[in-house]
């Protein structure tokens, strides 16, 4: 074992099969030929595929090295038949410098046999001695079940051949916003085009040994009547028309009477009787429960009991974790488990960013335990609406459940970003590590970043706010450069293009950042040299890069959720911002200056007379300027006034007041200006305290102000106004 170990090791490094083997006893690697001779027994059409495209009649003769493959009911030595595997999808190779045998239990066990040959022939290699191997986790792939825009059909023929090539087997066409999954077509065909897309998906799918799954999401409006049950019936019929062969009901995300597990489960049951059990080839059912997850889960109401009693015992029940954003352990499976009676079909909610949209989340897929293979009946993840930049996680996900316990995240992120790169992966590594946090969310789920360059920053920040030197300049600019290097090879990269369209936004980002972080040092370095001058040049270079910055965040990437584009927002983001006004800070009360300390632009400011509120931020998210309410009681004199002062006149659509504790609306008028000199009155319904303005008049300062002649004081919950 020590020794077939030790082999492992060195093919792990050496060669990236994908996914790592379960067991290889090899005594070493023969050198791959430059012709074969292939003898295939009766395999099937994926495989005979993936033949004819790679034993061309470039590499093939009589005289190459012979490769036998086929499965166990074809005819090989005993000695090899006995030791394939039993279970589905399993093979076993056996290779010496003569002939390399190749058997499947199964088409797929052929297939992915094949797969892992070819891996070590483009390495160059051949095995001399036997692998042995078999996936650890049943269904293995990924759910395209997220909010936003749905993969293109380019996009999703490109992810199935990532599968085919990384021994996945199941994607699950579930797309939220697609409105023949869901309300309110879920009842009608796919027009013409759809239909054509969804018949070449699923050859291109066969031809990757992947179950195309094609899922339904009723539960919005479904009645519980025979009439939507002919409806769901006869889509399912027209899917399968199309070639679909394996089918899911999500009631995820739902609310009303299509949550009532006894209907659920009635459905489903009916649909395995007529329609799964009635026709061949088609695949066990997967459900999503309205409860998906524990968090969200009612024990007393007993739905995901019911699920687990009445629901036909071959359909696959899926489970978020302990959290809608979650990873797996062993005790979520052990609870799930016990519910629902079966081994539940993991959904993991990531690198899914459907909730943190201006984010992309390059990371490592780490987290989930690798003591849970036999505790799933399936493994799926959930990505991002970006699909090549997704690849990096779902390649880990591949390893991760075909060799659970030999699962290494980082290795695996390492392979992706090659896979990804093969030339940039460098570069690729460096963007990727410091885009791979969330940001603060409602989920609270986080990730790592940044995480070898943290403990500088944080030794940087320590120093410089304890005496204004510190010791690791050269490594924080080392950092930056690196950063700055990696943008331009990534943007100018020929390695995939596809990838590269999916994240120029952020590298461009990222490249701004790393610029004002240089400059930040210059700054530093200007200031302990007292070269003024050059302080607040390299300070207005800052500034002038924080509004490029800003102009990207205003324009790409714009949702109604999480607009614009961040970029290592954990560690580096924050470090920047945070010296640059620690700097300023320092500038301005040695010299007298009043340099802003504003590192993050914004070309609308604050506008009062109300020392409290001198420096009260204002926010611009979408269009929208907001006042990030001041948490205290505001006192207002006579004459005194609050509010916004824009970057040039603007059509002021809106103004949103909400206020608190004033007995007496009529003290404060509502008032525009293009000038700041001469204002306009704007009629204000003075008797209730939450006011939505119409305004649509043009203007660049916008205030409230107390027109009586006593003090006022109130609280401002909202005071923003929409610009167009
Ligand atoms: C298994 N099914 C799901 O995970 C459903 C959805 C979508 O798949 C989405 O991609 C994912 C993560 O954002 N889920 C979150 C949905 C949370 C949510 C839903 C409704 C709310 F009101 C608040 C949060």
């Amino acid at each position: 074992l020590i020794f077939s170990l030790f082999i492992s090791l060195i093919f792990a490094q050496d060669v990236p099969l994908n996914p790592v083997p379960q067991k290889m006893e090899l005594s070493g690697f023969g050198k791959a030929p430059e012709t074969f001779k292939i003898d295939q027994q009766n395999t099937d059409k994926a495989t005979q595929h993936l033949i004819a495209s790679y034993f061309t009649s470039e590499n093939t003769n009589n005289k190459g090295l012979k490769i036998k493959i086929g499965d166990v009911k074809d005819k090989f030595p005993k000695k090899f038949l006995k030791k394939v595997p039993s279970r589905a999808e399993s093979y076993f190779i056996h290779g010496n410098d003569k002939k390399i045998t190749v058997i499947g239990r199964d088409a797929r066990g052929t297939y992915y046999g094949l797969r892992t040959l070819i891996d070590l022939l483009n390495a160059g290699k051949t095995p001399l001695g036997e692998i042995t191997d078999y996936p650890d986790v049943t269904a293995r792939g990924v759910v395209e079940g997220f909010y936003g825009t749905p993969w293109s059909f380019n996009h999703r023929m490109r992810q199935l051949d990532f599968y085919g090539a990384n021994k996945l087997n199941t994607y699950i066409y579930g797309p939220k916003d697609d409105p023949y999954h869901s309300s309110p077509n879920w009842r009608k065909p796919y027009p013409e085009e759809e239909a054509t897309q969804i018949k070449k998906l699923i050859d291109r799918a066969k031809l990757n040994e992947v179950d195309f799954v094609w899922a339904i999401h009723p539960g919005k409006d479904i009645k519980w009547n025979q009439e939507d049950r002919e409806n769901l019936l006869h889509k399912f019929e027209l899917m399968y028309d199309l070639g679909v062969r394996a089918f899911a009901v999500f009631f995820d995300d739902i609310s009303g009477e299509g949550t009532d597990p006894n209907q659920q489960a009635d459905l489903l049951n009916y649909l395995n009787e007529n329609f799964v059990q009635a026709k061949d080839g088609v695949k066990p059912l997967i459900l999503c429960p309205t409860e998906y997850n524990k968090g969200w889960s009612d024990l007393e109401g007993g739905y995901l009991k019911t699920l687990g009693k009445e629901l036909d015992e071959s359909i696959r029940i899926m489970w978020t974790g302990n959290h809608v954003i979650a990873d797996i352990d062993q005790e979520t499976m052990e609870w799930i488990n016990e519910q629902i009676q079966r081994e539940a079909f993991i959904w993991w909610n990531y690198p899914v960013s459907d909730y943190v949209r201006d984010h992309v989340l390059l990371g490592p897929a780490y987290g989930n335990e690798k003591s849970i293979a036999n505790k799933v009946s399936g493994f799926v993840s959930n990505p991002m609406e970006h699909a090549e930049a997704s690849k990096i996680a779902i390649y880990g996900v591949a390893n991760y459940t075909w060799n659970m316990e030999n699962y290494d995240p980082q290795e695996s992120w390492q392979k992706a970003l090659r896979k990804l790169m093969p030339n940039d992966h460098k570069a690729l590594e460096i963007f990727a590590r410091h885009n791979s946090d969330l940001g603060p969310n409602g989920h609270r789920y986080r990730r790592e970043e940044s995480v070898a360059f943290a403990p500088e920053a944080e030794q940087f920040l320590k120093q410089l706010k304890a005496n204004g030197k510190v010791e690791n300049l050269e490594r924080i600019r080392d950092e930056f450069n690196a950063m700055l290097e990696a943008s331009y090879v990534l943007l100018n990269s020929k390695d995939n293009q596809v990838l590269n369209k999916e994240i120029e936004p952020w590298v461009e980002q990222f490249q701004l950042t790393a610029q004002a972080g240089l400059s930040t040092l210059n700054m530093y370095s200007a200031l302990k040299e007292n070269k003024n001058e050059d302080f607040e040049q390299t300070y207005k270079a800052v500034k002038a890069m924080k509004s490029q910055m800003y102009k990207i965040d205003q324009t790409e990437n714009q949702n109604p959720y999480q607009p614009g584009i961040k970029t290592a927002s954990l560690v580096v983001t924050p470090l920047i911002d945070s010296t640059f006004v620690i700097l300023t800070k320092t500038y301005n009360k040695r010299f007298e200056r009043n340099l802003p300390l504003r590192a993050n632009y914004n070309p609308h400011q604050g506008y009062t007379n109300v020392a409290q509120l001198k420096n009260q931020n204002v926010r611009l998210k979408n269009r929208k300027l907001a006042l990030n309410p001041p948490l205290e009681v505001i006192k207002m004199e006579p004459q005194a006034y609050l509010g916004f002062e824009l970057e040039k006149s603007s059509n002021i659509k809106q103004v949103l007041l909400k206020l608190e504790g004033l007995e007496d609306f009529s003290v404060l008028n509502l008032e525009i200006s293009n000038n700041g000199t001469d204002w306009e009155e704007i009629e204000l319904n003075k008797k209730d305290n939450e006011l939505k303005v119409a305004v649509n008049k043009s203007g660049k300062f916008i205030r409230i102000i107390n027109v009586s002649n006593e003090d006022v004081a109130l609280k401002i919950k909202e005071f923003s106004a929409i610009i167009k």
